[in-house]
């Protein structure tokens, strides 16, 4: 479980990112955050993992304090959450089995680390999260190698060997193409339905939003102004959240993807 208690950020240079966030997320969630480009979105995402750090209230995971943890928490923290990002943030000249292994290193020394040692059940897992998405093929290929679709496939796959329970994805369809897009979604469900894991995930299409998530977030200038199941979510409140901007996002379309953009 993930609370948000009073939490605000304010930048160095004076920019508010979160303005005082009260909120629960529980185990098991598919959460999708909307909102306006600075809305407020990656703040948020980052700020659960300690990506960036608060100005004031508390972060828990599991009712420890992200917020007051030390450099031995914080690395437990991470062990749970994974992270997931439109640029996939692999090891480019690395091959696949290699990125997917780098999922473990939270659970060795540095040394080991360093050296490379993961053990045999490591490699086992790294071969079970490659079937998983489809990429077992793909093992000794390196990274550079693959499309946009199989590097955020390799991601997720980095996830599932580090066992995550939190996987955070900040806008990972972003730059991909509608049919790899509905593919990365579904996976992504799948992981969520089949082995429990709390997905939370900053999205700009309100569309996959409502098709793949339990709850969806809204923010606002560093507020959060919706936060209910997408049923819930109107087109009174879609106006509220882009500021009646619907149609002007629609025009601006990363994927020119229709589909997407009907509101
Ligand atoms: N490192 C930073 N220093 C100063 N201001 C920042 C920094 N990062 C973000 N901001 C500001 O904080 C606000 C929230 O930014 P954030 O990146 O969280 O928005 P977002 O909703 O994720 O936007 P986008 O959809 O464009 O990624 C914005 O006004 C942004 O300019």
């Amino acid at each position: 479980m993930i609370i948000f208690e009073n939490v605000s950020k304010i930048y160095k240079n004076g920019v508010v990112g979160l303005r005082d966030i009260n909120l629960r997320i529980e185990d098991g969630e598919f959460v999708s955050v909307i909102g306006l480009s600075g809305a407020g979105k990656s703040t948020f995402l980052r700020s659960i993992n300690r990506l960036t750090d608060i100005t004031k209230g508390d972060i828990r995971i599991n009712e420890v304090s992200v917020t007051r943890a030390g450099k031995k928490q914080l690395r437990n923290i991470r062990c749970q959450i994974g992270m997931i990002s439109q640029s996939f943030n692999l090891v480019k000249r690395s091959t696949v089995q290699k990125n997917v292994l780098s999922g473990r290193l939270g659970y060795y020394s540095t040394l080991k680390s360093i050296l490379g040692l993961f053990s045999r059940e490591d490699y086992e897992r790294t071969k079970e999260a490659l079937k998983q998405v489809g990429l077992l093929e793909k093992l000794h290929s390196r990274s550079d190698e693959l499309s946009g679709g199989q590097q955020q496939r390799v991601s997720i796959a980095r996830t599932l060997v580090q066992q995550a329970e939190i996987i955070l994805a900040d806008e990972p369809v972003a730059s991909l193409d509608p049919v790899t897009t509905l593919k990365i979604m579904k996976d992504l469900k799948d992981i969520n339905e089949n082995r429990k894991k709390t997905i939370i995930i900053n999205l700009h299409s309100v569309e996959l939003a409502k098709e793949f998530s339990t709850r969806i977030l809204a923010f606002k200038e560093g507020r959060i102004v919706f936060d209910g199941t997408p049923e819930k979510l109107s087109k009174e409140e879609l106006e509220k959240i882009y500021e009646k901007n619907v149609g002007k996002e629609k025009e601006g379309s990363r994927h020119g993807d229709k589909r997407y953009d009907t509101l």
